[in-house]
Order: C-alpha cells, then sequence, then structure tokens
C-alpha cells in the first residue's frame, strides 16, 4: 500500500452551524479518460451535493467555495496556450458553468460570488460582501464562492482559492471551514515522492517545519497543493475558525463527516471568534470617535449593553458605516473605555446624537438598527476580562 493510500483513523468533527466549504479543482475536473459535458466531473461532486443537502436538512448553513472554471472552460473552446491570461479567459468561460453545474447537483438556488483578496482590504466592499452573503444564507440560497480570475492574478500561478476560503470563513463568521481535496489530509512530508509519509491527525499550530513538509508540487489539476491550504488553515485559526482537511474523492469519508466523524485532518483554532474578534478590535486603527454620559459608560461596563444613540453626547473624527472607533467617557474626560464597529458613519451618528432609538429612521430615513455601536462588535478595554 503506498502511503498516500493510508487511511486516516477517525476523530470526532468540531461541531459547526456554519461553514465554508471549498472543493478543489482536483475533484471537479473531468479526464480524458471520463469525459463529461460540461468538462466537470460530477462523481465526487454528487456525494459533497448531498452532503451539503444533508446538512442543510439539519439547520446548518453552507457556503460553498469552488474552484474548476478552468476546467470547465477548457471544454468550451480549444486554447492551446496555458499561460495567465489564457486560464482567465477559460475561468471567464467557465465560471457560469461551475455555477449551474452544483445548482443542477444540489438542487438549491445558486448564488454566483466572485471575490478578490483587493476585496478583503477594502473595507466598504469587505462589509458589502459580507452583508451579502449573509443574506444570501437567510433567504436559504448557496452562495458559490470562486475567485475573480478575471482582475486578481499572482504573476506565479491563477488564483487560490484555499485562501479565498479562509477569508470568506472569517467574512461569514463561519465556525468550521473545511477543506475536501484529491488525498486523506496532511501528510509529514509529500506522500508521492515519500513512501514513509504518515498522516498528520491534528495539528495545533501551523509551524514553520509543517509549511516546509507542505510546499511540495500540487496534484496534476490542482493550484496550490497542501501549502495554500495550510496557509488559510493558519488565517482561519487567527480568526478563530478549525480547518479540517480530507479526501472528497472518498464517499465513505464524506458520509462520515454527516455523523460527525473526521478521517482527514483537524487543524486546531487559536481560540474561539468571539475572542479572537475581540482581540482584533482592540489592536485596529480607530477612525473616530464618540463621547458618552456616565449612565452609557455605566451600561457598557455592568450590563454589556449596546451603545445606543441617546447615551452619546459628541461625535470626533471622520469616519464611515463599519470602522472601528472609539468610546470615551466625556467626564471624567479619560482614556478610551471600549472600542467597536461604527453602525452609522459620522455625518448620520451626528444628526442622531442624543435622540431615542425609535427616532432614527425619522430623523436619517433609514435605520441599520437602534445601536450605534452593537454588543457583539464593541469590546470593553481596561477591565479584568481584558488584562
Ligand atoms: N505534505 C503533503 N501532504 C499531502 N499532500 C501534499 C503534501 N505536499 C504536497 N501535497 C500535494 O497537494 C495535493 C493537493 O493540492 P491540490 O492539488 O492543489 O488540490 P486542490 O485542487 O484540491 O486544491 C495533493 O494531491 C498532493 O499531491
Ligand atoms: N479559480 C480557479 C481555481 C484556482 C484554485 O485555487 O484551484 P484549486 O487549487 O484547484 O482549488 C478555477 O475556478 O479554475
Amino acid at each position: 500500500m503506498s502511503a498516500e493510500q493510508t487511511v486516516f483513523a477517525a476523530q470526532p468533527l468540531p461541531n459547526w452551524k456554519r461553514a465554508v466549504l471549498k472543493v478543489g479543482s482536483s475533484l471537479l475536473a473531468g479526464t480524458d479518460k471520463l469525459p463529461s459535458e460540461d468538462g466537470l466531473d460530477p462523481r465526487y461532486a454528487a456525494v459533497l451535493a448531498r452532503f451539503i443537502i444533508e446538512a442543510r436538512s439539519q439547520g446548518r448553513e453552507v457556503v460553498l467555495v469552488s474552484s474548476g472554471a478552468v476546467a470547465a472552460g477548457r471544454r468550451r473552446i480549444e486554447s492551446t496556450n496555458s499561460g495567465p491570461v489564457q486560464r482567465q479567459a477559460l475561468a471567464a468561460l467557465g465560471q457560469a458553468t461551475l455555477v449551474s453545474f452544483w445548482q443542477r447537483l444540489t438542487g438549491i438556488p445558486a448564488a454566483q460570488v466572485l471575490l478578490s483578496h483587493d476585496d478583503m482590504l477594502n473595507r466598504r466592499r469587505y462589509l458589502n460582501a459580507r452583508n451579502t452573503l449573509r443574506e444570501l444564507l437567510r433567504v436559504g440560497a448557496l452562495p458559490i464562492v470562486n475567485e475573480n480570475d478575471t482582475v486578481a492574478i499572482d504573476k506565479l500561478r491563477l488564483g487560490d482559492n484555499d485562501n479565498i476560503a479562509a477569508a470568506v470563513a472569517s467574512l461569514v463568521d463561519a465556525d468550521l471551514l473545511m477543506i475536501a481535496t484529491d488525498i486523506g489530509g496532511l501528510y509529514t512530508a509529500h506522500p508521492k515522492y515519500e513512501p514513509s509519509a504518515a498522516p498528520i491527525l491534528k495539528v495545533d499550530r501551523v509551524t514553520d517545519e509543517l509549511l516546509l513538509a507542505a510546499s511540495g508540487d500540487p496534484g496534476e489539476l490542482g493550484t496550490g497543493g497542501m501549502l495554500t491550504k495550510l496557509e488559510a488553515a493558519s488565517k482561519a485559526s487567527t480568526a478563530g475558525i478549525p480547518t479540517v482537511l480530507f479526501c472528497g474523492r472518498d464517499a465513505d469519508v464524506i458520509r462520515a463527516l454527516s455523523d460527525g466523524r473526521l478521517h482527514g485532518t483537524l487543524l486546531m483554532a487559536e481560540s474561539d471568534p468571539l475572542t479572537a474578534r475581540k482581540q482584533w478590535l482592540r489592536h485596529a486603527p480607530s477612525c473616530g470617535s464618540l463621547m458618552v454620559d456616565g449612565g452609557a459608560a455605566a451600561a457598557l461596563h455592568r450590563r454589556g449593553a449596546s451603545l445606543l444613540p441617546g447615551g452619546v453626547v459628541r461625535v470626533e473624527g471622520e469616519f464611515r458605516r463599519g470602522d472601528v472607533i472609539e468610546v470615551v467617557n466625556e467626564q471624567p474626560h479619560g482614556p478610551a473605555l471600549a472600542r467597536g464597529l461604527a453602525q452609522y458613519g459620522a455625518a448620520d451618528m451626528r444628526r442622531i446624537v442624543r435622540r431615542h432609538s425609535n427616532e432614527i429612521e425619522a430623523v436619517l430615513g433609514f435605520t441599520f438598527g437602534e445601536s450605534v455601536i452593537h454588543r457583539d462588535d464593541l469590546v470593553l478595554l481596561n477591565t479584568e476580562e481584558n488584562a
């Protein structure tokens, strides 16, 4: 038996309610031996589609990150050259096919979402993507994310959906990142070249040593290999999200997932998502501040409440909805007592200061909710909890 065929022993799958499932080209690309009409092979995808349907029937939510557009595009047009621009064109040609392929297999209304890493770095685009994905989940659609290959291009390779999947997992506050690939999980070395390579069942932290073990070439059809999967797991871990790597070609492995058993590699999260988010809030640069009265300061401290406009006495700085801002007690005017995400931009915030929450809509003509900073987006500073 070769190293690649070693079975990954079962372990419990972390509990999850909302997962990002990433499916690589290695599972979808049709081969010459088994040509398919649209260039995509439904053999493995059908089992993954059943997993999605079953998860949803258990009240769980799945965001799918699917590669395979280049493979689908290749079937539609003769393209001999395989440089980056040709691959970008093939991805554009195959993307619609890829989405309808999944829609056909799952029977769930599929929504195409194309994202680039730049989108995640731009605060407004990030929030827009987050809102759209949340709304898609709310209405019961299946969001199908792929990298926007037309505009996103690395000098060396096209696309990296492993890292996109990690970014999406934190974007939608997922509690699990699932990466289905063509191999059982992570091995101590590239199993194709190293017969003694052994399965790694659990990773507490992605170390340089592990990255080295995973730096070998990808499979025939994939792009990033294990390296980008470990990079993705490391990012998810920082955001408080565990990652599982498993073989999407093994129907038994996928069925076991539905029963809460993992045959693959589990990469642990550094902390829970809430703690990770609060850490981020504490250190992100702030764009402005809200002066609050004693009553509001006490409510934040004692009751862990959201900040309402009635307790705000003054707005300082220029910021947009979604920016990080500080909360400062007006009396005594000391260091910031909390930080959080602004529900309203500075201009709107100035108009609702001292107003009751139920007046917001009348004053602004719209509302993003009763609070100016929601308690889930707020971290208290200088408390024992944060020491
Ligand atoms: N240490 C390792 N353990 C497991 N697989 C590895 C390792 N190093 C490199 N690989 C390669 O990574 C491949 C999976 O990545 P890739 O081909 O990009 O798949 P996908 O299309 O699913 O993203 C494996 O089939 C294997 O050839
Ligand atoms: N965006 C490209 C895939 C890029 C990619 O990350 O591929 P893979 O390593 O197979 O997940 C496509 O749809 O073909």
